[in-house]
């Protein structure tokens, strides 16, 4: 899958199938869309592209204003995009700089410059409530106009449900807060995951018997707390471990969110390695303990109960059941 930050230059501008978002956690709505893209780009001999932006624009208006809280908090970070958008037959993807220009393009600027000069869109599927240019003046009406004048097909995504809700990145964002990864997962048609390469850290967690390795999480995340987790790419399976995200309130004033993952029994540096991070079930909120004794005490304790949780998945032979 090529990656484009900005618009392809002439010589890469492949006649496209095109669709527009921004695709946080490519959830089984997003998945049902991009399959009909990668369809009618096969159909129609097409190179099948997604079209996102980042910042999110939520993202980038709240910073204008001043108040970061208005920016919805985000499933994935840049990197599980993309990984996702790959995973689901999508050939290029064109990640728009979400800027005061690119906001101010009128509908008109925005299908000329942007999608036919820019993409040579010859089909786009959108949402029914699809807006977009300035002050989101465009609608599906105006594209379909411009499609005629242009020479491009608009197709229109019906809403994708599960049971008698539809399936949103909001409602992914509400399984997350609350720890519920088995309504995330029937929402996401995958277990919710974070990757990223293992950063270096302030190396207190082996002085307290707990090495962390630890992510770096650039955006506000949906979720926050203790989790029992298991990580991927460092075996050939998956490693039970134990996990904090948050800002460590015990040991930083202002700290920044990370990642930071205890695994069990198991001791090798893994510094810059890649590793995907999956999350089974919430332990507790994240607290500030007075000491660092008092939180090596309840480190222990979410590392007793994390184990506890694995013995019991995998059925292992208890005691009782041995005599
Ligand atoms: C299972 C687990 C639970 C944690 N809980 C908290 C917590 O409630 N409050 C807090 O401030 N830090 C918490 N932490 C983060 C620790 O402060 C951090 O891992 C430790 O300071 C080591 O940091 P380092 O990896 O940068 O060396 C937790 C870490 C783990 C692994
Ligand atoms: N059981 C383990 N779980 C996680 N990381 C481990 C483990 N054993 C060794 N490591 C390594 O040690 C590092 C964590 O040690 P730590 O003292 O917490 O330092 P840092 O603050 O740099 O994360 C990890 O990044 C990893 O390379």
């Amino acid at each position: 899958m090529k990656v484009f930050r900005g618009l392809p230059n002439a010589a890469a501008r492949a006649p496209c199938a095109l669709t527009i978002g921004n695709f946080d956690g490519v959830h089984r709505g997003h998945q049902a869309l991009l399959a009909r893209v990668r369809a009618a780009a096969d159909r129609l001999g097409l190179e099948a592209a997604v079209m996102t932006f980042e910042p999110h624009p939520r993202e980038f208006f709240a910073q204008k204003s001043g108040d970061l809280s208005k920016a919805p908090a985000r499933i994935a970070n840049l990197r599980d995009k993309l990984q996702s958008l790959s995973n689901n037959g999508i050939d290029r993807v064109i990640v728009e700089h979400f800027s005061t220009p690119f906001a101010s393009l009128t509908p008109q600027e925005f299908t000329e410059n942007v999608l036919v000069d820019g993409l040579h869109v010859k089909w786009l599927m959108v949402g029914g409530d699809f807006c977009y240019g300035a002050r989101r003046a465009g609608n599906v009406d105006m594209l379909m106009e411009a499609g005629r004048k242009y020479g491009f097909e608009v197709d229109i995504l019906p809403t994708v449900m599960n049971g008698d809700h539809r399936i949103s990145s909001s409602a992914v964002r509400v399984a997350l807060h609350n720890g519920d990864f088995e309504h995330a997962e029937q929402l996401l048609g995958h277990p919710y995951s974070i990757s990223g390469h293992v950063i270096h850290g302030a190396k207190l967690g082996r002085t307290i018997g707990f090495p962390t390795l630890n992510l770096r999480v650039p955006h506000r995340p949906a979720l926050g707390g203790i989790f029992i987790v298991q990580v991927h790419g460092l075996a050939d399976g998956p490693l039970p471990a134990v996990a904090s995200l948050g800002v460590r309130p015990t040991v930083e004033d202002a700290g920044r969110v990370l990642l930071e993952v205890h695994i069990f029994d198991f001791n090798r540096p893994c510094y810059g390695e890649n590793v995907r991070v999956e999350f089974l079930k919430k332990i507790r909120d994240e607290e500030k303990f007075i000491d660092l004794p008092t939180l090596t005490a309840a480190i222990e304790q979410d590392a007793r109960e994390a184990r506890a949780w694995f013995a019991q998945r995998s059925g292992a032979v208890t005691a009782t059941d041995r005599i």
